[in-house]
């Protein structure tokens, strides 16, 4: 996607070989670039969110093997990549998919051949994931036409949670790629955005970005959603995903299931944007199953924006002494997902149409 006009992705390799990144955690005040280089730079960059989204984690991992075995090509170099990089961030599905892949890609081959196949091979992840994406907005551009035609002359209000917009993947976002292709095809829509406390990736990266792409947008307190869906205000509500099951239970940032509720109860589809790699086929229940990564309780207690004078700077809003919980993710059962938005289609949340639509991969992966 662009910014002032230039295409960026969140994650690229250089003509020259270095793998840069966009920093997040400035945005959308400071647009930092940076180079990722040692191991350690990339399971830093990971764990303390310069990138993430589910996607964009493993991309950034697949990286981070290539430039590895690029210094240490051995069976216990590559072993212990996987499991550096796998500790990061317990969450997101994509982390292991990622690294998983370019474990069975390298493992059989002789050392000397694992740098060039594992650069070629975190290319591919990268790319795979940018058509992946695209895909997903063709197929959630029909559900917004849809709705597009029953209401002429009016935008389609669409509310999204947490950032799933291309700086959550290597390009278009999941979520976020839907609304792209409509507004692509001039349908009139607006944006919802959750400010999704305590990182508040709403407020400042999918503002960011439709702010960037000129879309038509607002801003919300994340306590807003259900009044506005209770008033008729969003027709659509679409989500990304970290980790969803075998049975469609949908892993993603915490307050999604209360947006998924709110949604249950006022009528409001709720569609989930699912890119094959975040399906977990090991798991069935995703309240009981799924690990739930918990934060620094300093993401609850301060908040990070930018003074009067332009500097980025965290502020405490909260007494001395009040401790916080920060759990990252929560779970919205299946019952409440009115349907998944793949690159393959729109399927439903349940073990036989997953099944059907994905058997391949469900196979594939079982099998590992
Ligand atoms: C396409 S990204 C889908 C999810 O990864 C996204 O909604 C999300 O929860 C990101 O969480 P984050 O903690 O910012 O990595």
């Amino acid at each position: 996607m662009k910014i002032n006009g230039k295409p960026y992705r969140s994650i690229w390799r250089e003509a020259s070989g270095e793998v840069r990144i966009i920093d997040q955690r400035w945005l959308p005040h400071e647009l930092r670039i940076v180079a990722l280089s040692s191991r350690e730079d990339y399971a830093v960059a990971i764990r303390d969110m310069w990138v993430r989204g589910a996607p964009l984690i493993g991309a950034t991992a697949a990286y981070g093997v290539a430039g590895q075995m690029g210094r240490d090509p051995s069976d216990a170099s590559l072993s212990e990549t996987w499991e550096v990089l796998h500790e990061t961030r317990p969450t997101a599905i994509n982390l292991r998919w990622a690294l998983d892949e370019m474990e069975r890609v390298l493992r059989p081959l002789p050392a000397a051949e694992r740098a060039a196949a594992a650069t070629k091979r975190a290319d591919e992840i990268a790319d795979e994931d940018v058509e992946i994406n695209r895909r997903i907005g063709a197929h959630g551009l029909a559900l917004i036409r849809e709705i597009a035609a029953k209401k002429p002359g009016k935008p389609v209000n669409i509310l999204t949670h947490c950032n799933a917009g291309w700086p959550a993947t290597v390009d278009w976002g999941t979520a976020t790629s839907p609304i792209y292709h409509a507004v692509e095809a001039g349908i009139a829509v607006h944006v919802f955005v959750d400010e999704t406390r305590p990182r508040n990736q709403g407020a400042q990266l999918t503002a960011w970005e439709l702010n960037a792409a000129g879309i038509s947008h607002d801003l919300i307190v994340d306590n807003a959603g259900g009044h506005l869906m209770q008033h008729g205000e969003v027709d659509l509500v679409i989500v990304g995903t970290d980790r969803t099951t075998a049975q469609g239970d949908v892993c993603n940032k915490i307050g999604t299931y209360l947006k998924a509720l709110a949604a249950k109860a006022n009528d409001v589809p709720f569609y989930v944007a699912l890119p094959s790699p975040t399906i977990d086929w090991t798991v069935v229940d995703g309240v009981k199953e799924i690990p739930i990564e918990e934060r620094s309780d300093r993401e609850v207690t301060h908040v990070q924006g930018r003074d009067a004078s332009g500097q980025i700077i965290q502020v405490q809003i909260s007494p001395d002494g009040t401790g916080g919980r920060n759990p990252a993710f929560d779970v919205t059962p299946a019952a409440l997902v009115t349907g998944l938005i793949t690159e393959r289609g729109i399927c439903r949340a349940d073990a036989a149409a997953m099944e059907a639509m994905f058997g391949d991969l469900k196979a594939a992966a079982l099998s590992r």
